[in-house]
C-alpha cells in the first residue's frame, strides 16, 4: 500500500492546529483545534471530514503540548484515522525559528532537533512548543519521517540590506543578529494564491501580504520571492499585534531598565505578552474591540485608540512595501483578522487613492471563505482577501520531501 496520508501539527504557545491529508487530491480527512493549553479550560475541537460525522468537542484541562497531541491522536482513532495507520506518510510540524541553518523543509533527525532547541532563546513562545510537538510525535510513530517546516524559511531570499540591522556587523555576526522574518508558509502560500487570484503567474506579480493574526506580519514579495518583512530577529516587530508591542525605540528597554527598574525578563513579558491590543485596551481580540467601538459606552475610547494604533502602523507598513516594491500589483489580507475584520481592511487602505489602492465597501463587506478581491473594477492595485492555509502548504511541502525520498515496496 502506498501511504498517502500526512498530519500536519501548527503548534502555538498555548494552542495546536492539525489536519490530517491525503495527498493523492490534498482532501481533508481531518481537522480540529486545541485550545487554552495549560489553563483549567482547555478546548479540543475536531472534526472527521472523512466520515462525513459532526464535530466533537472535549473541555477539560489539557496540562501541556505532549498531552494536546496525545488528545488529538485519540480523537483521530476513534474515527480509524489514528497514527498507527499504515497510511500514514509522514507527519509535517510547523516549526517557528529556523535561523539560518534551514531553507528548506527538512527531516528531522537529532541534529535538527538540537538546532530548534538552541533557537529556543530567539523564539520562546514558539519553539518549544514545536520541539514537543515533533518529540511526541516521534514517540508515537518512530518509524515515520518528522518533517519540520520553517516559518523563516521564506524570508531567506530577503537581500542583506532588508535582512541586517544598522549595529556593529561583527557583534551581529556573533550573536546571529539579523531579521529572520515568520509567516513564511503563509506568506508564501498567500502570494502564490493571490497571483492565481488575478490569472496570472506568481513570477510576475508583486505582492504585499498582511498576516493579520494573533501575531501579526507584512511582508514585501516580488515575483513570489520575499524582499523584506516586518517581524525581525524574533516574532516581537513590526506590526501591533494581539500582545505584542512591534516596533518601539529600543531605548524604551534600557529606560525601563534604569527608570522603571524592571528586570530584561519582566520587560520580555510586557513586550510579548501584555502590550500590543492587549496593553493598550484590556482586549487582544479584535472581534471584542469592534464591539466596544460600536457599542460606544465608557468602554470605547481606549478600544478606538487601539484600533487606531493598529490601523497606523498598518498603514505605515503599506506606504514602505510600496516604496520597496516599485510597483504593486496587490494587497492581500488573510489570518483571522485580516480575512474576517472589514473595518480593519477598510481603515488600512482608507485614503491610499494616491498609491492606487481602494476598497470597495459592499465587496468589503461579503463574507467567504474564498479568495476574493474587494477593490473596485479597474483599480490600479488589486486589493484581496486571501485566507491562508499553513497547514495545506506545510502537508504538501512535506510530502514532496518524503515523496521523492519514499520507495513504495
Ligand atoms: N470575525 C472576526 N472579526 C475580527 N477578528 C477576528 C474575527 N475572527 C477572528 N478574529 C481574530 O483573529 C485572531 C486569531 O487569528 P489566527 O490567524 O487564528 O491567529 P493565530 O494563528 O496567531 O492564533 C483572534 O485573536 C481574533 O482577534
Ligand atoms: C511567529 C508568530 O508570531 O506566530 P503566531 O502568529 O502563530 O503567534
Ligand atoms: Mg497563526
Amino acid at each position: 500500500m502506498t501511504a498517502t496520508r500526512v498530519l500536519v501539527l501548527n503548534s502555538g504557545s498555548s494552542s495546536v492546529k492539525y489536519q490530517l491529508l491525503d495527498m493523492r487530491d490534498s482532501s481533508r480527512l481531518a481537522m480540529g483545534l486545541v485550545e487554552r493549553i495549560g489553563e483549567e479550560t482547555s478546548r479540543l475541537k475536531h472534526t472527521p471530514l472523512a466520515t462525513g460525522g459532526a464535530s466533537r468537542e472535549r473541555t477539560g484541562p489539557i496540562a501541556d503540548h505532549e498531552a494536546a497531541l496525545k488528545a488529538v491522536a485519540e480523537e483521530l482513532a476513534k474515527d480509524e484515522l489514528g497514527l498507527d495507520s499504515p497510511e500514514l506518510a509522514a507527519i509535517g510540524h510547523r516549526v517557528v525559528h529556523g535561523g539560518q541553518s534551514f531553507t528548506e523543509p527538512t527531516v528531522v533527525d537529532d541534529t535538527v532537533l538540537a538546532e530548534i532547541e538552541r533557537l529556543i532563546p530567539v523564539a520562546p513562545l514558539h519553539n518549544p512548543a514545536n520541539l514537543t510537538g515533533i518529540r511526541t510525535a516521534q514517540a508515537l510513530r518512530p518509524d515515520l519521517p518528522q518533517v519540520a517546516v520553517f516559518d523563516t524559511a521564506f524570508h531567506t531570499t530577503m537581500p542583506e540590506s532588508a535582512a541586517r540591522y544598522a549595529i556593529d556587523v561583527k557583534t551581529a555576526d556573533e550573536h546571529r543578529i539579523r531579521r529572520y522574518g515568520f509567516h513564511g508558509t503563509s506568506h508564501a502560500y498567500v502570494s502564490r494564491e493571490t497571483a492565481r487570484l488575478l490569472g496570472r503567474a506568481p513570477e510576475d506579480v508583486n505582492v504585499i501580504v498582511l498576516h493579520l493574526g494573533n501575531g501579526a506580519s507584512a511582508s514585501a514579495v516580488r515575483g513570489g520571492k520575499c524582499v523584506d518583512t516586518s517581524m525581525g530577529l524574533t516574532p516581537l516587530e513590526g506590526l501591533v499585534m494581539g500582545t505584542r508591542s512591534g516596533d518601539l525605540d529600543p531605548a524604551v528597554i534600557f529606560h525601563l531598565t534604569r527608570v522603571g527598574g524592571m528586570s530584561t525578563d519582566e520587560i520580555d513579558t510586557l513586550l510579548n505578552k501584555k502590550s500590543g491590543l492587549l496593553g493598550l485596551c484590556g482586549d487582544n481580540d479584535m472581534r471584542e474591540i469592534r464591539r466596544r467601538i460600536d457599542e460606544g459606552g465608557a468602554d470605547a475610547p481606549a478600544a478606538r485608540l487601539a484600533f487606531e494604533i493598529y490601523i497606523h502602523r498598518l498603514k505605515k507598513y503599506i506606504g514602505a512595501y510600496y516604496a520597496v516594491l516599485g510597483r504593486v500589483d496587490a494587497i492581500a489580507f488573510t489570518a483571522g483578522v485580516g480575512e474576517n475584520a472589514a473595518p480593519v481592511r477598510e481603515a488600512a487602505v482608507a485614503g491610499l487613492e494616491g498609491l492606487g489602492m481602494a476598497v470597495d465597501d459592499a465587496l468589503n463587506t461579503v463574507r467567504s471563505q474564498e479568495a476574493r478581491l474587494i477593490s473596485p473594477a479597474g483599480s490600479p492595485v488589486a486589493v484581496a482577501v486571501v485566507p491562508t492555509d499553513e497547514e495545506l502548504e506545510i502537508a504538501t511541502q512535506t510530502y514532496a520531501l518524503v515523496g521523492t525520498a519514499r520507495t513504495d515496496n
